[in-house]
């Protein structure tokens, strides 16, 4: 029986859940994190403080009435008293009704202004996160945070303890009333209290463990299905659908049988809090018929005597579930807690310089670089430079660090050893955002956002005009087609530009990284993908935004390479040759070979590949 009993209490915590559990956090310290974000709700405290000490007290009144309606009308059937009675009791009913939308409507607004701020605090942070981090964590799982895990706090911080108030308050007038009518009944009542207290504690401790496991594997859930639908095409064009419906069936019977956990703890609670309260009841009962046939009681008085015990368990019973429901919460705030206390690893220093407009110059210096966690050096001891509105050219095999040479121009990451420099002055001595300002990127994959073809380009300078904008559009060889969508500018493309062809997209991007007009430019392979006709016919467009700013660019288009002032290449994070192209051509290394195969069989794509 007891191992059957432990089996029902039993929540599994399997390993294979997609995302881990965060650690665990005191209650105290849910609420010193948690208290900041209840400003500017906090004047209404005192009114639903208010509302909590009047409710009882009505309740309270209601009972009273009908002890006198026992005493006074019923037993001696007379109806007189009943002239003032009903009124009276009417009167009650309806303070009672505007007070509870009194309390509603505060309770809630407080509770919802809690969130309000909380949601947004927790998405500015995550947003202000660096790459490194969305690069390590699932995606989904942090979405499920920020829209389900928020709302739970809530019951921790307000309506839990605005419940608790109500609860305790609720318990002490009842208890005054009790003492007042029979103290010896009442003393009897009480001594089933410790018994609750026992059972709420050792059922809360299960919950709490039922409700993590829930929260964790909601979270998988999440990023599964970001992940699969993010990538539709590729999960459809593989044939991967069945293994992804595995891996997220996995995940969602994970949650199922933590929810059933769950319900089971729940299950098996209810009746042992129901058992406890009617032994409690029974005991009140018979001691209160005894008193009643040796006359120390009136009919009336015991009524409301056990009506009163009723109305007292129900705040104990309350006050339990409580415990409960906040052990359930505070696995959810265990979640956003460790969100909020993820820190940015790049960090603007204290005293960063603003920058304006660039000139343009930049410069590695000795750079040595490892990605977060991992042993391998992504660059070692690289110097380039490149003066303002000259272009710099870097090729290098797959893996060899061409990437991560962008990533550290935008501060993505901060270098390990050696320094980055913009106009002489190291990135981390300027402000974050001003380095960013002088940075405009097109990138391999290009980022089109859901909205109009006109919000795209002006993404980088929304206070760019229209003309601005169809400038930047002619710049980029781009108005032709934009004018032949169904409503030109105003045309809405699809998250990631799905209605868009790949080179439409590139020359998108072109024009936004124009209209942003800054000093620097990040080129990240940017006909990649296109096939040879639209790899050349963005050439023209690349040249135009290319022209008058200092350009990197990463290609294994021979001729973007070609143009440029200085050609890096990279091989396993080294720089291993570094000129001109004719001086490359020269020294006759991996540049000098790859240019001859590629004369040789006429192509324009280059990629050299370690020696
Ligand atoms: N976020 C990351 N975390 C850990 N390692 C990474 C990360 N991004 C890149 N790397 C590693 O750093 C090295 C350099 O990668 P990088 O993306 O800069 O290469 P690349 O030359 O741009 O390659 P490609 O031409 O394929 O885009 C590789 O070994 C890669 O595995």
């Amino acid at each position: 029986m007891a191992y059957g009993l432990r089996r029902l209490l039993t929540v599994g915590e399997a390993s294979d859940a997609v995302v881990a559990a965060p650690p665990p956090v005191a209650p105290r310290e849910v609420f010193r994190r948690f208290w900041p974000y209840t400003r500017g709700g906090r004047g209404w405290f005192v009114p639903v403080v208010l509302f909590s000490l009047i409710g009882p007290a009505i309740d309270a009144g209601e009972i009273w009435l009908f002890k006198i309606v026992v005493d006074d009308v019923l037993v001696p059937r007379d109806l007189g008293p009943l002239l003032w009675l009903a009124p009276a009791y009417l009167g009650l009913v309806v303070g009672s009704g505007v007070l509870g939308f009194a309390d509603d409507v505060t309770s809630t607004w407080v509770s919802e202004r809690f969130l309000l701020t909380l949601r947004s605090a927790v998405f500015g942070h995550v947003q202000g996160l660096s790459l490194g981090f969305f690069e390590r964590r699932r995606l989904g799982d942090v979405l499920s945070r920020v829209t389900g895990d928020v709302d739970s706090v809530e019951t921790f911080l307000l309506s839990g303890v605005a419940d608790a108030l109500y609860y305790v308050i609720q318990l002490g007038v009842f208890l005054g009333l009790l003492f007042y009518l029979q103290w010896d009944l009442t003393l009897l009542a009480l001594a089933i209290v410790p018994m609750f207290w026992g059972a709420a504690r050792h059922f809360s401790r299960l919950i709490k463990k039922a409700s993590r496991e829930r929260r964790r594997r909601s979270g998988s859930i999440s990023a599964i299905a970001e992940e699969t639908l993010g990538n539709v095409a590729l999960v459809q064009a593989y044939n991967r659908q069945e293994w992804e419906q595995r891996r997220f069936g996995a995940q969602n019977l994970g949650r199922f049988h933590a929810v059933m956990a769950s319900a089971r703890i729940h299950a098996v609670y209810r009746p042992v809090v129901e058992m406890i309260e009617v032994s409690g009841g029974l005991a009140v009962m018979g001691l209160g018929t005894w008193k009643l046939a040796q006359g120390q009681l009136t009919l009336g008085g015991l009524l409301v005597f056990l009506a009163l015990i009723g109305k007292l368990y129900s705040p104990v019973r309350g006050l339990s579930r409580l415990g409960t429901v906040f052990y359930a919460a505070s696995a959810s705030a265990e979640r956003i807690i460790e969100l909020l206390d993820q820190r940015p690893q790049v960090v603007e220093a204290a005293g960063a310089r603003p920058v304006g407009r660039a000139r343009g110059d930049v410069e590695f210096d000795g750079v040595g670089f490892r990605y977060p966690g991992t042993s391998s050096w992504a660059l070692s001891d690289v110097s380039l430079q490149v003066a303002a509105g000259q272009t710099l050219a870097l090729v290098g095999a797959s893996g060899a660090g061409k990437s991560t040479v962008a990533k550290l121009q935008l501060r993505f990451y901060d270098p390990d050893r050696g320094a980055v420099r913009l106009d002489g002055t190291d990135l981390r001595d300027l402000r974050l955002s001003d380095v960013r300002e002088n940075v405009a990127v097109v990138l391999q994959e290009t980022l089109v956002f859901q909205g109009t073809v006109g919000d795209n380009i002006a993404y980088g300078r929304p206070e760019a005009t229209q003309a601005q904008i169809v400038a930047a559009a002619r710049a980029a060889d781009a108005h032709d087609f934009i004018e032949h969508l169904p409503q030109g500018y105003d045309t809405m493309v699809g998250q990631r530009g799905r209605t868009l062809s790949g080179g439409q997209c590139q020359r998108l991007a072109i024009a936004r990284a124009m209209n942003r007009d800054a000093p620097v430019l990040l080129l990240d392979e940017p006909t990649s993908g296109l096939d040879v006709r639209s790899g050349r016919r963005i050439m023209d467009p690349l040249r135009r935004l290319m022209a008058g700013r200092t350009t990197i660019v990463i290609s294994h288009n021979l001729l973007t390479v070609r143009d440029a002032t200085h050609i890096a290449v990279l091989d396993r994070g080294r720089v291993v040759e570094y000129g001109t192209h004719d001086d490359l051509l020269r020294q006759g290394g991996s540049y000098a070979r790859l240019h001859r195969l590629n004369a040789a069989s006429g192509s324009a794509a280059m990629r050299p590949v370690p020696s």
